[in-house]
């Protein structure tokens, strides 16, 4: 069965588009059929993918392409128009309007991973509608564990109306710094509220590293950018553990 996975948090800057572009890039070098989907209007995965396609998810959304002649290398690009999606999605049953159309492709993947907006708004419903699985990053900080708790009010919410397969596949800890006080007591906490929420932290990591904000000014995922860095290894790693290897 295909795993749709959305990676997800309202808060802006914990490394979703980080996430989404290298775990992608991740299950392809595992030889895993892999769609990746930009749904942030500020389109800063389609930017670092580098990808030069004529259309977007937008144009699926507005119904002027099918899915299909929206994917390009494996990858659909976002737009900034879908700041306005709630201009064009304002009927019933609004929310289906991604798992629809991937039901059109989903058989052609192993696995569809979703970009989200830092926003709790249509396009988030959508991506956690049509997913079969939530990936939340989260910095750890002292702000994490309220917005994981918002979070999780969407999520049942979800569950409840249009997705009860949902689960959440977990957390995962991102710019991380095991030297930081911070980072240290905000994580035992992230653990702590998991466990509240039935889910897990995963035991990768991803550290703070240098090379992530390279590899996305020159437009290449960590492992072709730097295979031997801490951020390439635990990207490496993150893919492994979703697998269950
Ligand atoms: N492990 C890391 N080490 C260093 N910098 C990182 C790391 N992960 C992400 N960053 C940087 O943090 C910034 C935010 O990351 P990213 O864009 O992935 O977050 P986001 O949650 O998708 O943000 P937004 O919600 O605004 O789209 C980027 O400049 C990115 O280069």
């Amino acid at each position: 069965m295909t795993r749709i996975i959305s990676i997800i948090n309202q808060k802006g800057g914990v490394g979703k588009t980080t996430t989404a572009q290298n775990l992608a890039a991740g299950l392809e070098k595992k030889g895993f059929k892999t769609l990746l989907i930009d749904l942030d209007a500020q389109c800063n995965l389609t930017y670092s993918v580098n990808v030069d396609s004529k259309y977007t998810i937008y144009d699926v959304f507005s119904d002027k392409i099918s899915i299909k002649e929206a994917i390009y290398n494996n990858f659909i690009a976002g737009s900034p128009l879908l700041s306005t999606i709630d201009t064009i999605l304002n009927q019933t049953g609004k929310e289906y309007k991604l798992k629809e159309a991937l039901s059109d492709i989903i058989n052609h993947f192993d696995f569809i991973i979703l970009d989200t907006p830092p926003a709790l708004g249509t396009i988030t419903i959508n991506a956690l509608t049509a997913a079969t699985e939530a990936l939340i990053t989260a910095q750890p900080d002292a702000y994490s564990l309220q917005g994981i708790s918002q979070l999780y009010q969407t999520i049942f919410a979800v569950k409840k109306y249009c997705n009860p397969q949902l689960k959440v596949c977990g957390i995962l800890l991102t710019r991380y710094n095991k030297r930081t006080i911070i980072s240290n007591n905000a994580t035992t906490s992230i653990i702590n509220k998991a466990k509240q929420l039935n889910t897990k932290v995963f035991d990768t990591k991803i550290r703070e590293c240098t090379a992530i904000k390279e590899s996305q000014v020159v437009q290449k995922n960590i492992f072709d950018y730097a295979k031997y860095s801490n951020a390439s290894f635990d990207y490496q790693k993150l893919v492994e553990e979703i697998l269950g290897e």
